[in-house]
């Protein structure tokens, strides 16, 4: 069908990619955070929702994992979120799998000018959080080089209203004397680097907030942080056999 469709695809292409540079690329640089509206526009942004409400309701999203150091620490003072990984092409994700084509195209529409070298991202991971007054504690998605470089969320909430459900995702920019308070609303995309310029919190939410979030690697922070890795364990298995 791509074939039959050059005008649409090339429209949709040069739409993301005047997105890309023109929005994206100069807040990412200028703010280290963007959002968009309307990103798949509301027929695809609706197959998306009802894709994950869907996954919802089969009882997909389960608790999300905690760290270790919960040390007995309630689980939902933490984090609240119920979560699921998907990497599209699983039967009933075909809309979710729409979505990410179009995040990698505009990620990689961006990777250029952005000095850095992005061709690997994480699967998306669904998540819901119950509306129990539960949010996520302020954290840095990626403090310690990890290779994820830049964070991307799509959120799905139809009439959000902050003020009676909370659950705003405050970021808190470092060394800016300001906060940005983002509601998660339907149909709305937000990037941010992952690392410690960005410190971000999920207030307590009093309604389901559903959120879409795959984050993107660096190429050459993902491979340092692997040899990284594999030096620990090797050191630690020769620590045991010794
Ligand atoms: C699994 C996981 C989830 C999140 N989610 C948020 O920060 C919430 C963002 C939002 O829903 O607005 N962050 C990290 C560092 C990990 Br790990
Ligand atoms: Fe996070």
């Amino acid at each position: 069908a791509q074939d039959k469709m050059p005008f649409l695809q090339h429209a949709l292409d040069s739409q993301l990619e005047s997105l890309a540079l023109e929005q994206v690329v100069p807040a990412l640089l200028d703010r280290g955070f963007f959002y968009v509206d309307h990103f798949l526009g509301d027929i695809a942004g609706h197959m998306v929702l009802g894709q994950v409400k869907r996954m919802h309701s089969c009882g997909l999203l389960n608790d999300g994992q905690l760290a270790r150091r919960s040390n007995g620490v309630c689980r939902r003072s933490i984090r609240g979120d119920q979560i699921t990984w998907v990497n599209g092409t699983e039967r009933g994700t075909e809309a979710v799998n729409f979505l990410l084509t179009l995040i990698d195209k505009l990620i990689s529409l961006c990777v250029g000018r952005l000095g850095k070298s992005i061709r690997a991202r994480s699967k998306a991971m669904v998540a819901c959080y119950p509306g129990n007054g539960a949010g996520y504690v302020k954290h840095v998605d990626n403090p310690n080089a990890d290779g994820r470089c830049v964070t991307c969320i799509y959120y799905l909430n139809k009439n959000w209203n902050a003020k009676e459900h909370g659950g705003l995702l405050r970021i808190f920019p470092e060394g800016k004397p300001y906060v940005a308070d983002i509601e998660p609303l339907f149909d709305r995309l937000l990037i941010f680097w992952s690392d410690r310029r960005n410190p971000h919190e999920v207030q307590p939410s009093y309604a389901t907030r559903y959120a879409i979030t795959v984050w993107y690697f660096d190429s050459e922070e993902r491979a340092e942080a692997k040899r990284k890795f594999r030096d620990l364990t090797a050191n630690s298995q020769e620590g045991s056999s010794s």
